[in-house]
């Protein structure tokens, strides 16, 4: 028996799964548990083993600083997390995912971690930096990117996003946010504590929890797409609707879907209510009507192969996919970390002070934030283990608009309003 083979054993008998054709129960229970090994390994280090640099983004429940560990003068974009805020915001899943995924994850277009720790408070991960900033922040920069610009970043992220599904993997949160620059430009997938994996990743039988049947989704309001508002089954097709959205807000500056409240672009996503600018070349127009397509079954790249049909759309055609990683890519907008910082919404969060990381908690407390019990050891979500990740977290309260999205149901399938 394999190692992966006693792995998914162990982990059917703890979840009263049948056993696989042929297998006996008593087999099984003779077989210790096994554990397996990170690539990325969970070091001894501490925060004082590093330099802080800059702060390079700041997520719902992580901060993540450019740090140089001093003895080699090794750069790594360090994500701190804080123990109290994963607990108190229910993140503990996205972090153990997270921590999954990307050691699990080889590829230029994906963030590479190379390891973690913890300490009493916090739990880090070593990752590649990023020090070119956020898609987001190039696209609000140059107002618009250009075609070839456009058509470059987004077969990067194709390449990326071929290579993740592949491996049987769904992003759920792909937006400008998450896709991030090289230094030199290129782009790089990031944000993996949303994703969904739908089979075994390589030789690690990771455990997926069916989805408690709640009325809750994982995404963003402007990149979700219409199914998943429906809670009809998650494919592939929800990361290339997020694509299409993506494409679109490179040449266009904002997003297809916006409206005044979550609950009007909940809305305009349902009745796939977007205007399709005039200055999009008929190219772009094909790509992102047929990624933006209300059937995920039909967007483009949905099906086997799919991906050759895409990255042969005529919106590519002068992109060179064997070198992808090897052309100029576009001219990044002057990155600075700080001034991006303060303009983005989650700075006015405070309650991080780098200063006090590693030492005492960077969280301002309150009378709700729950008490970290001494039995509740939250480094165990980045530890070697058993490759148990539990289901998801909640980003949004689906109940406030069953109804309306019920009646959107209804409507008319296309109500693309072109000018
Ligand atoms: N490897 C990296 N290099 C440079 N910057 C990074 C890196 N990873 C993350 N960042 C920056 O930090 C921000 C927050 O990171 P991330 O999205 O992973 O945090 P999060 O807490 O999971 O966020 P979310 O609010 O989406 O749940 C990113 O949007 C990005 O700006």
């Amino acid at each position: 028996m394999t190692s992966s083979h006693s792995m998914v054993l162990s982990k059917r008998m703890d979840h009263n799964m049948p056993l696989p054709e042929g297998m006996d129960a008593s087999e099984i229970k003779a077989k210790p548990r096994r554990k397996f090994s990170f690539r990325a390994p969970q070091q001894s280090y501490t925060v004082n083993d590093f330099e802080l640099g800059k702060v390079l983004g700041v997520g719902s429940y992580s901060k993540v600083v450019r740090a140089r560990k001093k003895d080699t003068g090794e750069v790594f974009a360090l994500k701190i997390m804080d123990k109290r805020r994963v607990i108190k915001e229910n993140k503990i899943s996205n972090v153990k995912t997270e921590r999954l995924v990307l050691d699990q994850l080889d590829h230029p277009g994906v963030v590479q971690l190379f390891f973690t720790f913890h300490d009493a408070h916090h739990l880090y991960l070593g990752l590649e930096c990023c020090d070119g900033g956020e898609l987001f922040y190039q696209i609000m920069k140059k107002g618009r990117l250009s075609v070839d610009e456009t058509a470059l970043y987004t077969a990067e992220i194709i390449e990326a996003l071929e290579y993740i599904h592949g491996q049987g993997l769904i992003h759920r949160d792909l937006k400008p946010e998450n896709i991030l620059l090289t230094s030199d430009g290129h782009l790089k997938l990031a944000d993996f504590g949303s994703t969904k994996m739908l089979k075994p990743l390589q030789d690690v039988f990771i455990q997926i929890e069916p989805e408690a049947r709640t009325s809750t989704f994982i995404g963003t309001a402007e990149y979700v797409s219409p199914e998943v508002l429906t809670s009809h089954p998650l494919t592939i097709g929800a990361d290339l609707w997020a694509l299409g959205c993506i494409v679109y807000q490179m040449l266009e500056g904002k997003p297809p879907f916006r409206g005044t409240s979550e609950y009007i672009t909940f809305q305009k996503v349902m009745a796939r209510e977007f205007m399709m600018p005039p200055h999009f070349t008929p190219e772009a127009q094909d790509l992102v009507d047929h990624l933006l397509d209300l059937d995920p079954e039909r967007r483009i790249a949905a099906v086997p192969m799919g991906y050759d049909a895409l990255k042969a759309h005529p919106f590519f055609s002068r992109v060179k996919w064997s070198q992808l990683r090897e052309l100029t890519p576009p001219r990044l907008a002057i990155w600075a970390p700080e001034a991006a910082e303060a303009e983005s919404e989650e700075s006015a969060d405070s309650n991080w002070d780098l200063t006090q990381i590693g030492r005492k908690l960077s969280i301002t407390m309150t009378s709700r934030v729950p008490t970290l019990k001494s039995g509740h050891n939250l480094g165990e979500c980045i530890s070697e283990g058993d490759g148990k990740t539990a289901s998801t977290s909640t980003h949004y309260d689906k109940n406030s608009l069953s109804q309306g999205c019920n009646a959107l149901r209804c409507q008319s399938a296309t109500t693309t309003l072109k000018t």
